[in-house]
């Protein structure tokens, strides 16, 4: 299967480690195509980066999207899940839904450890989106730059460690989830650290995505992800592959 793996900032390094990440748990037979937009910020940081990420993951799905068996968004806020689903009959996996649903068979809490403590309540938006009230237990900022985990965030470790060990004390949670893509490198390492469940959402998106498609299940396009209506799109071409 061709699996679009997008990193919704910019950075072609972060982008490579994603891709890493994801190839590394993929099956022999799916192909991961990463990409990210050609336009928006570098590191999503906050509502105003989310909102121009937004659009590039619609532009990646646009140029993309045909070809893909699968989508996944791969920013932990989950940028413009719900237009990707509309612009492309492929299931679209956000990294922090499959990490969430993971978590949730894996212990009755979880935590989420996450970069800028200023994202938390993105994280904390998409808990309530999701559902996953009752199970989330805790959202942690480290104050972490995204763009410090980069280089796969070997110098990050430590820190993120040791938010994860008082968030599991202070949440009394059994897991727990990465709250950004730059921190999938970091996973076993941290699992094997914290002895729990340290779920990155990259891996877990690409594994549910490879399970969706060999169900031979596909987003709906009844109702509200059926194709985008028909209309001009001034300074941005026309969609593409409907
Ligand atoms: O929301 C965050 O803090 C992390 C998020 N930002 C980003 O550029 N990639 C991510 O996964």
């Amino acid at each position: 299967m061709n699996l679009l793996l997008i990193n919704p900032n910019t950075s072609e390094v972060m982008t490579a480690g994603i891709a890493a990440a994801a190839r590394a748990v993929a099956f022999p037979g799916t192909t991961v195509h990463a990409t990210q937009p050609t336009f928006g910020p570098r590191s999503i940081e906050g509502h105003y980066d989310e909102a121009i990420a937004a659009a590039g993951v619609a532009e990646q799905v646009r140029l993309h999207g045909a070809g893909a068996d699968a989508v996944v968004i791969a920013c932990f806020g989950d940028p413009g899940l719900d237009a990707a689903r509309e612009a492309t009959s492929a299931p679209v996996i956000g990294i922090a839904e499959a990490a969430f649903h993971a978590a949730s068979f894996l212990a009755t809490g979880f935590s989420v450890v996450t970069t800028m403590t200023r994202t938390c309540v993105i994280a904390e938006h998409l808990v309530h989106r999701y559902g996953f009230e009752r199970r989330c237990r805790g959202i942690h900022g480290t104050d972490i730059p995204v763009l410090a985990l980069e280089d796969g965030g070997a110098g990050c470790v430590d820190q993120i460690e040791a938010a994860a060990r008082e968030a599991l004390a202070r949440d009394r949670s059994g897991a727990i989830v990465l709250g950004c893509a730059g921190m999938a490198a970091l996973c076993a390492t941290l699992s094997a650290r914290l002895g729990v469940p340290v779920i990155d959402g990259v891996a877990a998106a690409v594994k549910f995505a490879e399970g969706l498609v060999a169900l031979g299940l596909r987003t709906s396009a009844h109702g509200d992800y059926a194709r985008p209506l028909p209309k001009v799109y001034d300074g941005w071409a026309a969609p593409l592959g409907w």
